[in-house]
């Protein structure tokens, strides 16, 4: 029967990959997807400017939307200090079952809690059910027209406090421009577009960096 692209990516990994080891991890998906088949990963370009922002805010919480293979979430995880928590949310049973096992091979997976489900109906239980107060850094790479609504209910959760920093994929391509308007336009966030590109392309896209003031 015919392999899914996350399985292929897992293969790759598999294959080229040392286990133990986030950074192969990173460089096997990275070599596979931009010679082999395309994937939605934020990549390598916007995954050094997702470095710099995990390094410059060195985040004891994070919140990821949107899982997929976990190749953010490898690259964020390797960063954390020893005792911090990421939580990543995946909608899909397949694309979770493919990140478990990256995470496993990169040695991560005590540091990666992955919670299955709609980011709509887990955001209103991250303090009561997985003991968040609030989180320091949130990377959004889930749809697109879930970024504002999913940023107003963190709001209204009390997840965010004075300080806490969103990073947003693809605010340019595929495009989230309900959420850009409100996050460069409204008093509440101090907000930051990093040029650069499509994961793997040459198309314009970019990253926005936007801390809530509380
Ligand atoms: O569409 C894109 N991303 C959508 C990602 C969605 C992911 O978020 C999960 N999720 C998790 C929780 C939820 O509540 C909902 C979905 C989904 O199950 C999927 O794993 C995209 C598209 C392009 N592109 O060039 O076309 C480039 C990119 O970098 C992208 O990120
Ligand atoms: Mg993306």
């Amino acid at each position: 029967t015919q392999s899914t692209r996350p399985q292929r990516i897992l293969g790759a990994v598999q294959r080229n990959a040392t286990r133990g080891d986030p950074r192969s991890v990173v460089r096997a998906i990275d070599q596979y997807c931009r010679n082999q088949e395309w994937a939605m990963n934020v990549g390598d370009e916007k995954g050094c400017i997702l470095d710099s922002v995990v390094s410059e805010v060195n985040p004891a919480t994070v919140l990821e939307l949107g899982t997929y293979c976990g190749y953010s979430t490898v690259r964020i995880a390797s960063l954390l200090p020893p005792h911090a928590k990421l939580i990543t949310l995946e909608f899909n049973p397949e694309f979770a079952v493919i990140a478990r096992q990256v995470f496993a091979w990169a040695g991560l997976e005590d540091k990666i809690q992955l919670v299955e489900g709609a980011s709509g109906d887990l955001i209103p239980k991250m303090k009561e059910q997985f003991g968040v107060e609030t989180f320091d850094l949130v990377f959004l790479d889930h749809w697109k027209d879930r970024y504002l609504p999913d940023t107003k209910l963190m709001e209204e959760c009390g997840l965010l406090r004075k300080g806490s920093v969103l990073l947003a994929d693809n605010v340019i391509c595929p495009g989230a421009p309900e959420y850009l308007e409100f996050v460069r336009s409204s008093p509440r966030y101090e907000s930051q577009y990093f040029k650069s590109h499509l994961e793997y392309t040459k198309v314009e896209d970019g990253l926005e960096k936007s801390v809530f003031l509380g």
